[in-house]
């Protein structure tokens, strides 16, 4: 047996040529959605990443604004970046790309930030109204795995998904977006501390794994046909992506998400689908 591949990139390609259609519409009204973005520093992933976010602004007709500091940043010189995107009109969304550099109060600047503006679903109040079933933007990584997992008519609902990570960008969020009724999956969160991964692993209908370590999740470990998906992002000498997932896994999942190529691409279409929905609702503000 072979897994089916959960292609991320023409998934998201598919949604990019929908976002196209829908930022078109906007700008026939005069609404032009601008994705601003924060970066820090000069990691090599965050580059590419944030490099990867305003191709794909282009690509589907959403304007550009990049803010980028140098690694010795101060905390002070990044919440003035902050306070300008909030009160730039051309930015009607943004993101804060993270990591930020040891020694900087991630939380302080996520908080700065105007949660109108939330482009991430990042900041405390979208964390927030998600816990309280409220609507808000989706994080965008969690979102992109449920949509990828539905593409491929993999069955959320009942399911016992295994999420190992406890990042705020996956691994705590993800299992919110899971549990809501909407979705009705049973969920158990696992990370690198867990006693007895395999035995929680072999338990799992989708596996989910954002641990950043490499070739974590062994065949062995996995139920035949359930569904992988591999975030982790480790990169080894020549700079390459390494995700958690073990090559052998495609020999016993159902479905199995390729790393490049599968849950990355869906997080920068969900990027996009965030900054559309907030010029679309800014646009037509709720009665
Ligand atoms: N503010 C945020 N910071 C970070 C987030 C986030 O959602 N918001 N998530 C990750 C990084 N990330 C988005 O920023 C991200 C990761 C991966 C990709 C991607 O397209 N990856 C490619 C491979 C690219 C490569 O070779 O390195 C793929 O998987 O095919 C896009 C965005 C942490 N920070």
């Amino acid at each position: 047996m072979s897994a089916q591949i959960l292609d991320g990139k023409a998934t998201s390609a598919a949604i990019k040529s929908d976002l196209t259609t829908r930022v078109a519409a906007l700008r026939e009204r005069g609404i032009t959605p601008g994705l601003g973005t924060l970066l820090v520093g000069d990691d090599i992933g965050s580059q590419k990443y944030v490099a990867g976010k305003h191709r794909d602004c282009a690509a589907v007709g959403i304007s550009s604004i990049r803010r980028d500091l140098p690694a010795d940043a101060s905390q002070k010189e990044i919440e003035t970046a902050v306070r300008e995107l909030n009160e730039d009109p051309e930015c009607t969304g943004y993101i804060v790309q993270l990591p930020l550099p040891g020694g900087i109060d991630t939380n302080r600047v996520l908080e700065l930030m105007d949660p109108a503006k939330d482009a991430d679903g990042l900041h405390p109040m979208s964390l927030g109204r998600l816990v309280l079933n409220e609507p808000a933007p989706l994080p965008c990584t969690p979102h992109g795995i449920i949509v990828l997992l539905r593409r491929y008519g993999v069955e959320i609902n009942g399911a016992h998904v295994v999420v190992v990570g406890r990042g705020t960008t996956v691994g705590r969020t993800l299992p919110l977006l899971l549990t809501r009724r909407s979705e009705n999956a049973t969920v158990t969160q696992c990370h690198t501390g867990t006693r007895e991964l395999p035995e929680q692993l072999r338990r799992a209908d989708i596996v989910v794994s954002a641990a950043g370590v490499p070739h974590l999740i062994k065949a062995e470990d996995i139920k035949p046909g359930a569904a992988v998906l591999d975030v982790g992002v480790s990169r080894n000498s020549e700079g390459k992506v390494v995700g958690d997932v073990d090559p052998g896994v495609a020999e016993v999942a159902g479905w199995l998400s390729p790393n490049p190529g599968g849950v990355g691409p869906m997080t920068r279409a969900m990027l996009l689908e965030n900054v559309v929905r907030i010029a679309e609702q800014a646009a037509e503000p709720a009665s």
